[in-house]
């Protein structure tokens, strides 16, 4: 295929093959096919309705998530396509259960079937999980408890060992099927094959329901292993305080919860963006709820972003993300194919998908060398894509399908076919002829008539309604038998009709038949590598997204992380990628976090003074390592981690049953328990929602915690404005203390967003306060309180207060007296 090629969406043997057939054609149904025609303008408008929401298409996902002593096994399947995939079995852990909530956030299942009689904390999990997404518009999920009879381990095995899939051996007896599952799935992984077995036993039951396809079994396509086990895990908090997704719910009350409602805010997601399909788009979403510890993956993603960032690689990255605009979802489609329901326009999507994808691959051969992950598109199997899309080529015509609304085939495809439609074609003329011979013997007071084709009813002669109010009587005319009336005209069956259908038959329906018998081979050609084309579009949505990260790296001036397995984060000149887009001037800054320069950052500083901002920063860069993006800073070394952990972000949320401060108490619960040598804990403010004491309390004793591990530590950024923290922790060198400059002008504090070390002296809170409009007099008089706080006095009384109350109470007097 031609690299160059300007047209990408059909070939020129297609375009000169089907203009003359469409011209055919086109005549035809102008006169004479009234109701085909009528139809196919319906046809047409709905065709261009659904061309536009194709691509809202989604996949639904059935999830089964079997938690046992510690260990969690998943099996799920997408609907449309019969994918299976199982989970390998991983540790989670109550009460957080965070694999679970990683795979929940990758999945997005339409529905979760769980134990029935396990209704314990992980169950309890999964229902506050389901419940929070939902009220932030992340779509319904439905919770599906199965009797426990459903996850009997022998049973379960006895299902999997009988599963059919195209990828076994061809003719193998059940032994042989059961010896090949073996080699997928590990037996001794319980809770997974729990999950999957209770999986086929759901499916099996409800396949009617769940597709739609009222007689059929269910059919898979493929099973795959996925494995969490690289995961870092990032609980739902910690994207949202960092930023990573920001929905932003819909203003009205009742289109909140409804899916698709709410739109991105200013977020890393946000800004990622500029993936050419809609597909990258969301695969964009899975790639940012899978950061990796595998330094593998990482490097690969990093060396195509690099080399996506050089100007020579520009006109390379142009061609593919041309392609890449008409890769769509195939999933959609290939159900609606499956059904045999499939729309022209959609047809021509796979089309375009399959000679786009295999275009790509051709594209990467010239620069396979340089990146792996361009070499794995380049080597990609990809010869029986190729025949599909030749086959696709040689046999549909789009063009005319488009007119027609219907799988429409080339001419020289099939003999007989053509046969046919050369009789059709033919047809325009004598249907004229045979109208003008009608005309001659109807009755002088008709003026119109036509000839149309129904089907099973055959030709008729269409009369248009002369006279008002006409009697069955008046409807009567001689030699013609009168049919039905349909709005304006009359139908009626005469001898020219007769004639017809003795001489050209039911053509038509014999066309629109034959031509579906080739589309049924057609698709059964199609799905025999579903699977090989499902694996490639997966391959260029992850293309997508990373020549969009490029793109924001490159404009960005983003460097390469240096990734390790050492335990350390250092940054030079570190900004945040959020808040560089809209602060003009923003001040970069560094830092050190290792086991020698002080794992633990301990910051203060006055308010609005950059510590959240400083701490976010450091987070994301983190996170952006991990995702295999370049990050925002002049350089980076960054050692790959298992956990970043906040607690900067509260939500209070109805349906979590607890106040704002149970909350951070909840985070920070969390962040003890799972964090481990390799873990990012960012805290800020932690204790500011009780009393000044306890708060302090419970912050030196938390960090107490962390700092008795010594070097297991995580790194950990704490921000705080109990200054006096020092006095209350642990003396190590593994903490050190940073705060952030400022001048002094005309006695209010000018913020240099500067981070240096030492400890802080002062918030400057009345001043922050001032600048952020709270009233003179109220700035004053909290310089009072704050004052006589400081020297252990009473503050001095408030007399403007005090003359108000007595105003009230003297008018409280007088309505009582007029009263009485
Ligand atoms: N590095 C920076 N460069 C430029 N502006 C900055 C920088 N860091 C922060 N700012 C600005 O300062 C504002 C306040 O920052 P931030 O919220 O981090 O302060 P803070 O010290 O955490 O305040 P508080 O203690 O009151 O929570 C930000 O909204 C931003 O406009």
């Amino acid at each position: 295929m031609d690299e160059n090629s300007s047209d990408r969406t059909s070939d020129p043997v297609l375009r000169q093959t089907s203009s003359s057939s469409t011209n055919n054609l086109n005549n035809q149904s102008e006169n004479h096919f009234v109701i085909a025609s009528c139809r196919r303008n319906e046809d047409q408008t709905t065709t261009g309705q659904q061309e536009t929401s194709e691509e809202s298409d989604t996949e639904e996902r059935v999830l089964v998530a079997y938690c046992r002593s510690g260990k969690l096994g998943a099996a799920y399947c997408t609907l449309q396509t019969g994918e299976l995939f199982i989970l390998e079995e991983i540790v989670d852990r109550p009460p957080e259960y965070l694999m679970f909530l990683s795979l929940y956030r990758q999945v997005e299942p339409v529905c979760i079937l769980l134990d029935g009689k396990n209704q314990g904390a992980f169950v309890q999990t999964v229902k506050k999980t389901v419940f929070d997404s939902d009220a932030n518009d992340e779509g319904r999920c439905k919770l599906v408890f199965l009797s426990s009879q459903e996850y009997n381990f022998e049973a379960c095995k006895r299902r999997i060992s009988s599963l059919s899939l195209p990828t076994e051996p061809a003719n193998c007896s059940d032994d042989e099927r059961s010896l090949y599952l073996r080699t997928v799935i590990d037996y001794s992984q319980t809770q997974s094959v729990h999950a999957l077995g209770a999986l086929l036993r759901y499916l099996d039951l409800n396949w009617a329901k769940l597709s739609m396809d009222l007689h059929g079994k269910p059919q898979f396509l493929s099973l795959r292993i996925i494995s969490l086990a690289d995961i870092v895990t990032v609980d739902e908090d910690t994207y949202r305080g960092l930023q990573v997704f920001s929905a932003v719910a819909h203003p009205s009350a009742f289109k909140r919860g409804v899916r698709g409602s709410s739109r991105e805010g200013l977020s890393l997601y946000q800004l990622f963006s500029r993936c050419a399909s809609k597909l990258g788009q969301r695969r964009m979403r899975v790639l940012l709820q899978h950061p990796t510890s595998d330094l593998a993956t990482l490097e690969m993603r990093q060396e195509l972003i690099a080399y996506f960032m050089k100007p020579q690689s520009d006109a390379l990255m142009r061609n593919i993300c041309s392609s890449l605009r008409y890769i769509k979802n195939v999933h959609g489609i290939l159900t609606k194919i499956k059904a045999l329901s499939a729309k022209p326009y959609q047809w021509k999507s796979l089309y375009n998908t399959l000679y786009n994808a295999v275009l790509i691959c051709e594209m990467c051969e010239s620069a396979g060398k340089v990146s792996k992950f361009l070499e794995q598109l380049a080597c990609f199997d990809n010869s029986k894509l190729y025949e599909m899309a030749l086959y696709m080529n040689r046999i549909i015509d789009f063009d005319l399908s488009k007119t027609e609304g219907k799988f429409t085939v080339k001419p020289g495809v099939d003999p007989e076919l053509d046969m046919k439609k050369q009789t059709m074609a033919s047809l325009h003329g004598l249907m004229s002829e045979t109208a003008k011979v009608e005309m001659e013997r109807l009755p002088p007071y008709i003026q119109e008539c036509s000839m149309l084709y129904m089907p099973h009813l055959g030709y008729l002669l269409g009369v248009k309604v002369w006279d008002d109010n006409l009697t069955a009587e008046d409807k009567e005319l001689p030699d013609m038998k009168f049919m039905f009336q349909n709005n304006d005209y009359i139908h009626y069956k005469s001898k020219g009709c007769e004639e017809l259908d003795v001489l050209i038959g039911d053509t038509y329906p014999e066309i629109v038949a034959h031509e579906t018998r080739i589309m049924m081979r057609l698709t059964a050609v199609m799905l025999d590598h579903l699977h090989t084309l499902t694996a490639l579009v997966d391959k260029c949505a992850e293309l997508d997204c990373l020549i969009a990260i490029s793109k924001v790296s490159k404009e960005f001036n983003y460097v390469r992380p240096t990734l390790s397995a050492e335990k350390v984060i250092s940054i030079k000149a570190g900004r945040h990628p959020l808040y560089m887009l809209t602060c003009d001037s923003f001040v970069p800054n560094d830092v050190e976090s290792s086991v020698h320069a002080g794992c633990v950052k301990i910051l203060t500083g006055p308010n609005s003074s950059g510590k959240s901002v400083y701490m976010k920063q450091i987070g994301l860069i983190v996170y952006l390592a991990h995702v295999g993006s370049f990050v925002p800073a002049e350089s980076a070394a960054v050692g790959v981690l298992r956990h970043i952990h906040t607690r900067i972000h509260t939500t209070e949320c109805v349906a979590a049953h607890m106040s704002a401060f149970l909350i951070d108490l909840r985070q920070m619960a969390l962040a003890l328990q799972e964090s481990t040598s390799n873990s990012l804990l960012i805290v800020d403010e932690f204790g500011k929602g009780t009393s000044a004491t306890d708060g302090l309390a419970l912050l030196a004793a938390c960090l107490n915690t962390l700092l008795f591990r010594g070097d297991q530590c995580p790194h950990v950024l704490l921000a705080t404005h109990y200054l006096q923290i020092k006095e209350y922790i642990v003396d190590t060198p593994i903490v050190r203390y940073l705060r952030f400059e400022y001048v002094i002008q005309d006695g209010e504090p000018v913020f240099l967003f500067r981070v240096c070390e030492g400890g802080a002296t002062s918030s400057f809170a009345l001043q922050v306060a001032a600048a952020a409009g709270l009233g003179p007099a109220t700035v004053a008089r909290a310089k009072l309180v704050m004052d006589s706080v400081m020297s252990n006095s009473l503050p001095p009384e408030n007399k403007q207060i005090t003359s108000k109350q007595n105003m009230c109470i003297e008018k409280v007097k007088n309505k009582l007296l007029t009263d009485i």
